[in-house]
Formats: structure tokens, sequence, C-alpha cells
């Protein structure tokens, strides 16, 4: 079934102009399938469509890639790590580990059954970069470079709740819908906003936009 939806998804990664090799639109592929295939066990999406999870979920996460991959390379880390806090199904972390290979993504969940699927979905696509952890993210101590979410929670909630795990000099990458006013006007002092990137979703006419954050200096 989802094969049909390779053509789409070749021109969504056009639009976005990344450039993933085969073996990544293969892998990319077998993520849609594995979503498809285990949704109903694992209740991962709300979305049945294919179609559906392609633009609404794939190209959606995807569109969040060119900017990940332009902050990365102007940092110059050797081995970067970036946490996927509420990462569900996998959305944007599987992503973001298909398409930046060089890149260590760990998926946080509360969720026993969403984090076996991610430990799956790393096992049959060989992902070796891509790990689960359950926990509540606010019961992590390790650092990360990156801290990401997706459809989790209000920013300040975020921010508060995965503050210990964002390096000092590390960076929080919130995907939002449209510009989150109300979210963005109750972040306390400690919370800096770099940046609120517009992101634009092959196939979708919906608003998008990263909120990128760091930790103020004292
Ligand atoms: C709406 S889902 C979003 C899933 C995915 N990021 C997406 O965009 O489809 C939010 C996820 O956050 C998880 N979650 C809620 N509170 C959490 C916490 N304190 N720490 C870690 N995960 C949490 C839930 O179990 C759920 O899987």
């Amino acid at each position: 079934m989802s094969a049909l939806l390779e053509a789409p998804l070749r021109d969504g990664v056009g639009q976005l102009g990344l450039s993933l090799d085969d073996g990544q639109i293969e892998q990319l592929m077998a993520f849609l399938d594995l979503l498809q295939k285990w949704n109903k066990v694992y209740n991962l999406t709300s979305l049945r469509d294919p179609q559906e999870m392609l633009t609404h979920h794939m190209l959606d996460s995807l569109a969040a890639v060119p900017p990940l991959a332009r902050y990365l390379a102007g940092k110059g880390l050797a081995s970067p790590k970036l946490l996927d806090v509420g990462s569900g199904g996998g959305l944007p972390a599987v992503v973001f580990a298909i398409c930046l290979p060089e890149l260590d993504v760990s998926c946080v969940d509360t969720v026993g059954k969403k984090v076996a699927f991610i430990q799956q979905v790393a096992a049959a696509l060989r992902l070796r970069n891509l790990h689960g952890i359950q926990s509540r993210v606010e019961q992590l101590s390790q650092q990360y470079d990156v801290v990401s979410c997706r459809a989790f929670a209000a920013l300040q909630d975020f921010t508060a709740w995965s503050a210990q795990t964002l390096r000092a000099d590390g960076i929080w990458l919130a995907m939002k819908a449209k510009k989150p006013d109300d979210e963005l006007a109750s972040l306390p002092a400690t919370v800096q906003v770099l940046n609120i990137e517009p992101l634009k979703v092959p196939g979708l006419d919906a608003e998008r936009c990263i909120v990128w954050m760091q930790h103020q200096a004292a």
C-alpha cells in the first residue's frame, strides 16, 4: 500500500532541498509501513490514512531536518546527541535518525509500548544511532546538545521539565504549528528565545514553525 507513497515522498524530499540516498528513502518508507502496521497495537497516532501519515507526520518531520542540519553543521560537533521528548511513535526522532546518521538520537517517552516500538524500528531499520528510553523526561539526568519535541507540551512545560537534560551550550528545538504567542509570553527569564523559524511542509497548507531556545546565561 505505502509503496504508492514513494513518489510523493521523493517529491517532498526534493522540495525541501534534502539529498537523501536510496537507502534512506527505503528506511523512511519502511518506517511508514511499521507505523501503519503497529499503529493499532501500540496506539501510536490517531491518523489512519497512509497519505495523511505521509504529509502530516513524515513530511512535517522532514521539514525540520534542513534547519537542524544547518544548526549542527554550524556547531561542528564531533558526535552530536539529541533527545526527543515525548516521541511517541518516533516523530520527528526516527526521521532525524534516518536523515542525519551522524546524529545520536534518543527518544524518551513514559509509555513502555511506544518505547518498545522505537526499539523495534531501530532494529528493523538497522539504525544504530536510535535509542528508546522509558522514563518521564523530568527524571533523566544525561545531557544532550539538542532537545527537541513535537506535539508534546506548552513551551514553558517542555523547557522546565527538560532543562536538566540540555547542555549549558545546547539548544531546544520545539516544533509548533503557528507561532505560539501565549506560550512564548509565559516563558521564564531562564529561557532565551533565539528564533522562530517558519517551516513549509510540502503538500500541507498549514502554518508550522520551530521555536529555537537556549538557557539564558546567568
Ligand atoms: C501527543 S504525543 C506526541 C508524539 C510525537 N512526538 C508526535 O509528534 O506524534 C505526546 C507523547 O508525550 C509522552 N509524554 C507525556 N508526558 C511525558 C513526560 N513527562 N516525559 C516523557 N514523555 C511524556 C506521551 O506518552 C506521548 O507519547
